[in-house]
């Protein structure tokens, strides 16, 4: 049974609905039919369950999720066989649809979680996105991880994308002459050089990376480290050396961050002038780009200009593949530069361990929701990171406060949590990623359960008439989701805009989105509440609908009777049915 309204729209260039586009309530009235849409084609098409399918589809799915382990799915490419992420189908399988996971994970990969079987480990406890940070290891090093994921995905049937993340061009401390770590107790001096020394780094000596830092502090300044972990006061200068006295001791890290401060201000000289995107920082690029990464994302971001260029920079040297970039906000002038810089972006960061040594550690969470918020009303991605899980680095569980923050950031509805030090390199990656997992499940349902739908204002960011009826219709969609209660929306989208519109109105269900190319499926992969497929469809929806049910009812991933509302953005439709 499908229940379905059509909506026809001239291809004239004064189109004129035949319904008014009013905000999210109408579509309860409308709920019972479907809207349809045909810009350039056909002009309409009623949706009828039927099995009369002569197109061939294949289905790959996206995103890890589950929390089992399942004979591997090995990748294939017949035509008539569906190729399914082996977590996404456990979890479906074992929770059904209500109880996926919406919000993504995303793990920083260092020493701790570098070799096959721990990658594999992330990629079972629900790692969506691998992150690994050019600022530390080498070129080679990284090739080896992004191959490791990419082998995991073709062999396992995993659907780890792969994010890259540039050093950016802060000033920040050397490597600690091969120590892991250095511990600075009060009291004591430390020289802090721009000097290049051989291998031997001589006692309580940490080397700095920009030329211009004996210059640029003065006598009295504040020294902090890794924006306020440990604390230094400048005591003396003497040619390239500065000698510092701790003053709040703490653990130095190989190439933690440098920040000083003057009578309660960060300082910011000839350093605020350093580009965004260093010399090094292009090498960096060019070497993801050549590896096929699926995010790019870019440390310190100042202004919306030096994204433009990079995404020029992209498209000129990539032009099948469609790297998405992410603007970190972790800098003063990225707050001040917010909006036009997200507009920007295809989606951002909040980088809370550089923004809380750029602004005061109080102003964090209120900039976070206020980040969270702008991404969700230009429809950008939002990951929040940093310190999410600290003290797990050290020890097997979270403290409350840890908890409560990830609650936090689940509640605000952020699209991804980022794990960096707890997956890079603490004792207890997987325990980390299973305390995202759980929480996210356990705030999610909660919501679900209290149904404090928010009352999020979303303005309409539509710059087309097409686009806007694209948007119109999944709003009415996902209201109408919730109040049918239904088990899925499934979204058919070339672009993958219309997935995005949908996570967007963050809806009680889960999205299946089946999209034709593979590089914007991984890039869903990133997004609240999507669950991607790749799934080669044609323009006629009964068609393409009967395939994906048969598809998916054989691997048991839906049932006859489940209630599906189905929108597309070639044919703008929405329509109701049950699975038959
Ligand atoms: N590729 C790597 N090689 C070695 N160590 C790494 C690597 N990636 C991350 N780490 C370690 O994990 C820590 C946390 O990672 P992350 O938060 O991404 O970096 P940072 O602390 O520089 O901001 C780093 O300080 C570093 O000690
Ligand atoms: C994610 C961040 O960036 P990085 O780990 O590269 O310093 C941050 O500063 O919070
Ligand atoms: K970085
Ligand atoms: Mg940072």
């Amino acid at each position: 049974m499908a229940q379905s309204l059509n909506l026809f729209i001239s291809t004239s260039h004064s189109p004129k609905p035949l319904i008014s586009h009013g905000s999210p309530p109408f579509a309860s009235a409308i709920s019972r039919f479907s809207l349809i849409k045909s810009p350039n084609k056909r002009p309409s098409l009623f949706i009828k369950a039927s099995a009369s399918d002569p197109n061939p589809v294949v289905l790959t799915s996206d995103n890890g999720a589950g929390s089992s382990v399942h004979a591997p799915v090995p990748a294939v490419s017949d035509s008539s066989s569906i190729e399914v992420d082996a977590v996404t189908e456990a979890e479906l399988k074992e929770n059904g649809f209500r109880s996926t996971r919406r919000t993504k994970l995303i793990c920083t990969i260092g020493p701790a979680t570098c070799k096959p079987e721990q990658l594999e480990a992330l990629a079972v406890g629900g790692m969506n996105v691998a992150r690994i940070n050019m600022c530390h290891g080498t070129r080679e090093w990284h090739r080896e991880v992004i191959q490791r994921v990419r082998r995991l995905n073709e062999e396992k049937g995993y659907a780890v994308a792969i994010m890259m993340d540039t050093e950016g061009s802060e000033i920040h401390m050397g490597d600690l002459g091969g120590a892991a770590s250095a511990k600075a107790e009060d009291g004591e001096i430390w020289t802090f050089s721009v000097r290049a020394f051989g291998s031997a780094l001589p006692e309580r000596t940490i080397n700095v990376n920009y030329d211009g830092f004996a210059e640029d502090v003065r006598v009295g300044d504040e020294l902090l480290v890794d924006g306020g972990m440990v604390r230094f006061d400048v005591i003396e200068k003497i040619g390239p050396d500065v000698k510092c006295r701790c003053t709040d001791p703490g653990l130095l890290l190989p190439r933690a961050n440098l920040t000083f401060w003057r009578d309660g201000s960060l300082v910011r000289e000839r350093n605020a002038m350093l580009p965004t995107i260093s010399s090094k920082d292009w090498l960096d690029i060019d070497f993801g780009i050549a590896e096929g990464v699926d995010f790019i994302a870019i440390s310190f971001v100042k202004s919306a200009e030096v994204i433009k260029h990079l995404k020029s920079y992209i498209q000129a040297r990539a032009r099948d593949s469609d790297i998405s970039v992410i603007a970190k906000i972790e800098s003063i002038d990225s707050l001040k530069n917010l909006e036009e810089i997200i507009q920007t972006s295809d989606g951002a960061m909040v980088a809370r361990g550089d923004l809380g040594a750029q602004i005061p550690l109080e102003q964090v969470p209120s900039e976070q929701q206020r980040i969270v918020q702008v991404c969700r009303q230009l429809n950008k991605p939002v990951i929040v990171a940093s310190q999410l899980l600290e003290s797990m680095i050290e020890y097997p569980t979270p403290t409350r406060a840890e908890v409560a923050d990830v609650s936090e950031a689940v509640r605000q509805r952020a699209d991804a949590l980022m794990l960096s030090g707890e997956s890079a390199m603490g004792q207890f990656p997987e325990k980390a990623l299973t305390v995202l997992r759980s929480v996210s499940l356990r705030i999610e349902k909660w919501w679900r359960e209290e149904k404090r739908h928010e009352a999020v204002e979303l303005p309409g960011i539509a710059s087309s008439f097409a686009d806007r009826i694209s948007e119109e219709i999944c709003n009415s969609a996902a209201l109408m989701a919730n109040n049918l209660e239904v088990d899925a929306i499934f979204v058919y989208t070339k672009t993958g805009d219309m997935a995005s519109l949908l996570s967007r109105c963050r809806p009680d269900c889960p999205i299946f989105a089946f999209t034709t190319s593979t590089s914007v499926r991984r890039r869903l992969n990133l997004q609240w509440g999507l669950i991607p497929f790749r799934l080669s469809f044609s323009d006629d929806m009964e068609s393409n609908l009967n395939k994906t049910f048969s598809l998916l009812k054989a691997r048991g991933m839906i049932k006859s009777g489940d209630l599906v509302i189905s929108v597309s953005d070639m044919l703008q439709s929405i329509q109701v049915m049950n699975v038959p």
